[in-house]
């Protein structure tokens, strides 16, 4: 049977987003054997869909003929049971190339990236995920963040725009998210999707409910899916002392942690999943590894976090 189109399969759905880390093996090659187990990891936890190669997994570093790989792995690994989206980036040109790429590896769907170095308007914005949208079959969910910011009037072109199917904030400005939603309400009604992206989006996610935003990617998932599950549980059931007891006693300080080191982003992610006993090997450059005392405060983050969902710490 052939599956759900994507925007169908992530509405209302039971889990965070999984953002995994790209594993490398002790010479920095890829080691897609770990790979394959971190994602069948995650998506056997709970998660709702696998976001393969994007930020967290280290798109940036990643050569083309590697980034196709990991995407067909995750695909395999992901076997159907969930939805696979995979990042595209850089200027226009290479964007669509790994556009192709993933589409060919199996992926069912794109994150399409900020283009690399470079401050664009809004006109030529528009032009670059048009050309990325049109050049595969694929859904694009268009990140936005850093140098890719968006005017309601542009995501409302978006939003029309055949292919695009959503929206992933990682900026953080609320204001600037409701001025999106209406607009898009009431110019292109329909079911445009949200995301809430940021960093530790779980700190958030509470804000992003009120503006009707429940999709959000979970860093979290990667290396501790049962604290990150209670707290999309929580979030579902609407009864909030779960997600309350764990943004006070887990999350803002995790962030916290996060927000030491430049990097920490992904670095830390990835130090979380090692600490988990799954060897993902090290960051590569230009990101490097977090200093062993924060390691140290991160095992003891997870542990509260564990003990914080059994009521007792
Ligand atoms: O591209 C990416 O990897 C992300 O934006 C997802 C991350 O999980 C983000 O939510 C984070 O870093 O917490």
């Amino acid at each position: 049977m052939t599956p759900a189109p994507l925007a169908a399969r992530l509405r209302d759905p039971r889990g965070p987003l999984f953002f995994p880390v790209t594993a490398y093996g002790p010479g920095g090659a890829l080691d897609l054997d770990a790979y394959r187990t971190h994602v069948r990891r995650g998506v056997e936890a709970g998660a709702a869909a696998v976001f393969a190669a994007c930020g967290t997994g280290e798109f940036h570093a990643l050569l083309p003929e590697e980034f196709e790989a990991c995407v067909r792995a995750a695909v395999e690994a992901a076997d159907g049971r969930v939805p696979v989206v995979a990042g595209a980036g850089y200027g226009t040109a290479l964007a669509v190339r790994y556009a192709r790429l993933a589409e060919a590896a199996g992926a069912d769907g794109l994150l399409a990236m900020p283009p690399y170095l470079v401050l664009a308007g809004q006109e030529g914005l528009l032009r670059h995920y048009r050309e990325v949208a049109a050049a595969t079959a694929l859904p694009v969910i268009v990140y936005q963040r850093d140098n890719a910011v968006f005017t309601p009037e542009t995501v409302v072109e978006l939003a029309r725009t055949e292919g695009v199917i959503g929206l992933k904030d990682g900026l953080g400005d609320l204001d600037l998210m409701q001025r999106v939603v209406s607009a898009v309400r009431v110019e292109v009604p329909g079911d445009f999707l949200y995301f809430n992206g940021l960093p530790t989006a779980e700190q958030t996610q509470l804000a992003y409910r009120a503006l009707g935003i429940t999709l959000y990617s979970s860093a979290v998932f990667c290396f501790a899916p049962e604290i990150a599950l209670a707290f999309h549980r929580s979030l579902h059931t609407g009864d909030l002392t779960v997600a309350h007891r764990l943004l006070d006693g887990f999350y803002g300080p995790f962030a916290d942690l996060r927000a030491q080191g430049r990097g920490y982003a992904v670095s830390l992610v990835k130090a979380g999943v090692r600490l988990r006993g799954l060897d993902v090997g090290e960051v590569r450059p230009p990101l490097h590894e977090p200093a062993d005392d924060h390691v140290k405060q991160l095992a003891r983050l997870i542990e509260r976090g564990q003990a914080l969902l059994e009521g007792d710490a």
